[in-house]
């Protein structure tokens, strides 16, 4: 669990953004969650529960899909979002990588599973001892403007790629089964998914630096 530190902004910083940022009433404390992804909507209020300073509300809006390193990707996502949502706004990207293939498909995970499905993301290590692979998120918050600086906050989970098992509710679940675990994320409750998922580290790390800035500002 890590954030960018150059991205940083001071507690004080940060919330005279918030406080400011177009679009806000002064002592509003509200975050958009930009996304057209309805099963993460859900996992991330799933994961935030109640313990977050800020109400969390969420935009339904299909934002570009850029090509890149994550982290940049993640930025021009969350700047984009700015942009249209003119206030305080987290959006994230996830992606799956496989360690034998370099990485890949990564943040382009989306468009291969459309096109082959969890079985298909399985039968591309056919020729390849190594399944290992990662998942990543990255959850990326903008104070409102799309020229301010960024923070994000990173999730990873290691595991492997494994013949589908369990629910087809979200995405490539199926076919991830994460290290130390027999089950895969499609055989998991939400609870245990949560609790180890490249997701559930990502929003607890950005969960833990809103409290804390909210602490020190109080
Ligand atoms: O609007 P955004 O937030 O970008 O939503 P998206 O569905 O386009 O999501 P991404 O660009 O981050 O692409 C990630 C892909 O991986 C899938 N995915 C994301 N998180 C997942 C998870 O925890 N388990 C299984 N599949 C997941 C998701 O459905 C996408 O197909
Ligand atoms: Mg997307």
């Amino acid at each position: 669990m890590f954030h960018s530190r150059a991205a940083i902004l001071s507690g004080q910083r940060l919330l005279g953004h918030l406080r400011s940022s177009a679009g806000m009433a002064a002592n509003s404390r509200r975050i958009v969650f930009v996304t057209g992804n309805a099963k993460k909507l859900e996992e991330v209020k799933q994961i935030l529960g109640t313990g977050f300073p800020y109400e969390v509300v969420a935009k339904k809006v299909d934002l570009p899909e850029y090509q890149g390193e994550p982290d940049d990707i993640s930025r021009a996502k969350a700047r984009e979002a700015a942009k249209q949502i003119q206030g305080p706004c987290v959006v994230e990207d996830t992606c799956l990588c496989f360690n034998a293939l370099g990485g890949l498909p990564g943040p382009y995970i989306k468009w291969f599973l459309e096109k082959i499905g969890p079985e298909g993301l399985y039968r591309m290590l056919t020729g390849w001892e190594d399944k290992s692979a990662y998942a990543m998120c990255t959850m990326a918050f903008s104070p409102g403007n799309p020229q301010d600086e960024v923070l994000l906050f990173k999730g990873i989970a290691p595991g492997k790629i494994v013949d589908p098992r369990g629910s087809r509710d979200f995405g490539w679940d199926p076919c991830f089964q994460p290290e130390g675990f027999e089950k895969t994320y499609g055989e998991m409750t939400k609870e245990e998914k949560h609790e180890i998922s490249h997701r559930g580290r990502a929003v607890r790390a950005m969960q833990e630096y809103f409290l804390k800035q909210a602490e020190q500002n109080s």
